[in-house]
């Protein structure tokens, strides 16, 4: 299957909202169904994918957090991110547990919580030196399988590799993308207007453009569904999002 671009919700009217209402339920129902979410930074991804891990009674699985989580215990326990063979040791060794529910954010690294933490700018700053250790990411990725399978192959997934590394045989696979002044003005938002532009830009684009040298997460692979969130809302998104999971589901695998 070529790529596929969806980026307006499902078509309107009662009757196609009454069809996506009962998709909605059959998906619910249904057995394996790993939706997985690729994207650039603040295009929306983990918020998105934790509404519609709600709304079809999902896991949720956030592997950036890991990555945060790898950064924060090297810059916590003094561990030079440029010392490649130390982060990929740290990323084999350290203990790390999250809630796998949307609705209950918890991150814990050694049993220390981190959820606060690993959002700080500093931690946006610096955990590109985990994403591009290819050590570390090797680790991770085998970590992440291991959760889906542990959760019953029924989440969502959200990154940079999911499409592609982590699940390719995903179910439902897509990008969720959006503008650069898009991603900046929403991340600035988020952010409470306490970054200047240099310290978005730093935090968004720069931190993309490291991160892409190692992995692919701007063009949608073969099969892989894009949704292009810059002129939607919030509650659009997620509608938009579903709509593609309904459409690769009934279209099944690639
Ligand atoms: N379609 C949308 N319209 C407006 N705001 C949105 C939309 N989608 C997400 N947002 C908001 O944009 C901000 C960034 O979203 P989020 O943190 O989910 O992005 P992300 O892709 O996971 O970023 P990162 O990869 O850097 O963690 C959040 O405040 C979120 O509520
Ligand atoms: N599957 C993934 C997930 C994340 N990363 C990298 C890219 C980011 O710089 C960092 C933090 O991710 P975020 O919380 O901003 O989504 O981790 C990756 O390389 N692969």
């Amino acid at each position: 299957m070529s790529n596929t671009e969806l980026n307006t919700p499902n078509a309107g009217g009662a009757e196609a909202a009454q069809a996506g209402a009962s998709d909605e339920r059959a998906l619910r129902q249904g057995r394996s169904l790993v939706v997985a979410v690729d994207g650039p930074s603040g295009s929306g991804k983990s918020s998105v994918s934790k509404e519609v891990a709600r709304r079809l009674g999902l896991a949720f699985l956030d592997t950036g957090a890991m990555y945060r989580s790898v950064a924060w215990h090297c810059l916590n326990g003094r561990i030079n991110l440029a010392n490649a063979a130390a982060v990929e040791a740290a990323a084999r060794t350290i203990n790390m547990e999250q809630t796998m529910v949307p609705d209950a954010e918890l991150f814990k690294v050694n049993g220390i919580n981190v959820t606060d933490a690993i959002r700080e700018p500093k931690i946006s700053e610096a955990v590109s030196a985990v994403a591009t250790n290819l050590g570390a990411r090797a680790e991770l990725v085998r970590r992440q399988r291991e959760l889906i399978d542990a959760h019953g192959r029924r989440i969502v997934v959200e990154g940079r590799d999911i499409t592609t590394v982590v699940a390719p045989d995903a179910e439902a696979r897509l990008i969720l993308t959006a503008s650069e002044e898009a991603r900046l003005r929403r991340r600035g938002l988020q952010l409470g207007g306490t970054q200047t532009a240099e310290q978005l830009a730093e935090q968004v684009l720069a931190r993309d453009a490291k991160d892409s040298t190692v992995v692919e997460f701007h063009q949608a692979a073969d099969g892989v569904y894009t949704v292009d969130s810059s002129d939607l809302d919030f509650a659009q998104t997620v509608d938009a999002v579903i709509a593609v999971v309904r459409q690769a589901v009934h279209a099944g695998p690639a």
